[in-house]
């Protein structure tokens, strides 16, 4: 949970300064099925900022500890999912915030990737960069139409580290994948059911997340153990090779941010980002 203040006139009419919790993600529990929605809520786009990122993460770990049978992630905002990393967080950076950043996109990713129940992404929007790395920690993706999703990174002049891939390579051809991360490609919704990036399409977040709910449903009779430990199997492998490496991979991820080819290249794909914002 993130900490705003906020300020206001109190009853003596001076001007009082109030620290007020802004929840950036929600977790709802359907009490019938027992599976928990974790719903992204920072307008417009889900930049995944710092206190995003720290509520996604104390969200996982709420449902680790209260007895979900599932986690379905989707969106609050009616156009995207996530557009991935704030990219404010990384032009003209606060070093140490920076650090907290890239540490904690660590965290939400193992997070994810690594938790025992089954889980889906109702993909209600566009799901560029971080917002795939999201989907794609899951073991099941359901997207509306006319939505793009990918990852783009090399469209900014950065590389995508291997843990960071790693869902991605879980789930598409090897082939398919290095030709999609070196032209740093984003596929529509229909391409990405044809190429199995997604599972299936919905027509609305609604049925995205009915859709969700029952591929967990396909469940119900596994051993919870079991499928536990067969999941562990498949993924553990990544997990342990993302350990190793995640200290270094802050300190790489830092020193490339911090270049000023790579500084030049993200103010001029933000500036774009505007101008098109201003344009529609
Ligand atoms: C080792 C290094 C590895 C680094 C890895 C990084 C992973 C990342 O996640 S990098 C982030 C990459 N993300 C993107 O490239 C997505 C950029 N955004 C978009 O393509 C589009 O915004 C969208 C398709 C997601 C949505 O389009 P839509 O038309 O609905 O909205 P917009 O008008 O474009 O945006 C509204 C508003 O939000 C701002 N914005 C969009 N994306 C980001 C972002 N990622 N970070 C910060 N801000 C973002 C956009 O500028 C608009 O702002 P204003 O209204 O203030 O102009």
């Amino acid at each position: 949970m993130s900490s705003r203040l906020l300020s206001f006139v109190g009853r003596t009419g001076r001007r009082r300064l109030m620290s007020t919790a802004i929840k950036l993600t929600t977790v709802e529990v359907n009490d019938k099925t027992g599976i928990a929605t974790l719903t992204m809520c920072r307008p417009p786009v889900n930049g995944q900022n710092l206190e995003l990122l720290l509520d996604i993460k104390s969200s996982i770990n709420e449902i680790k500890n209260n007895n979900s049978r599932g986690l379905i992630i989707t969106s609050a905002s009616p156009k995207v999912f996530s557009a991935g990393l704030d990219i404010l967080e990384m032009y003209k950076p606060d070093q140490q915030r920076l650090r907290a950043v890239w540490t904690e996109l660590q965290n939400v990713w193992c997070d994810l990737y690594g938790i025992s129940v089954p889980t889906a992404a109702a993909i209600n929007g566009h799901a560029p960069a971080g917002g795939c790395l999201l989907a794609t920690a899951c073991e099941y993706r359901v997207m509306v139409p006319n939505c793009i999703i990918g990852l783009n990174e090399t469209q900014l002049g950065i590389i995508a580290p291997k843990w960071l891939v790693s869902g991605y390579l879980n789930i598409l051809p090897k082939r398919v994948a290095e030709r999609a991360l070196t032209q740093g490609r984003l596929f529509t919704t229909d391409e990405a059911l044809q190429e199995g990036l997604i599972d299936e399409i919905a027509n609305s977040k609604e049925e995205a997340v009915d859709k969700c709910v029952a591929f967990i449903g396909t469940f119900a009779k596994v051993n919870p153990v079991a499928r536990a430990l067969t999941k562990q199997q498949f993924r553990a492998d990544n997990l342990r090779q993302f350990h190793k490496e995640r200290e270094q991979d802050v300190d790489d991820f830092l020193s490339l941010v911090n270049r000023p080819e790579v500084q030049k290249g993200i103010g001029i794909y933000l500036e774009g980002l505007k101008k098109k914002a201003n344009k529609q």
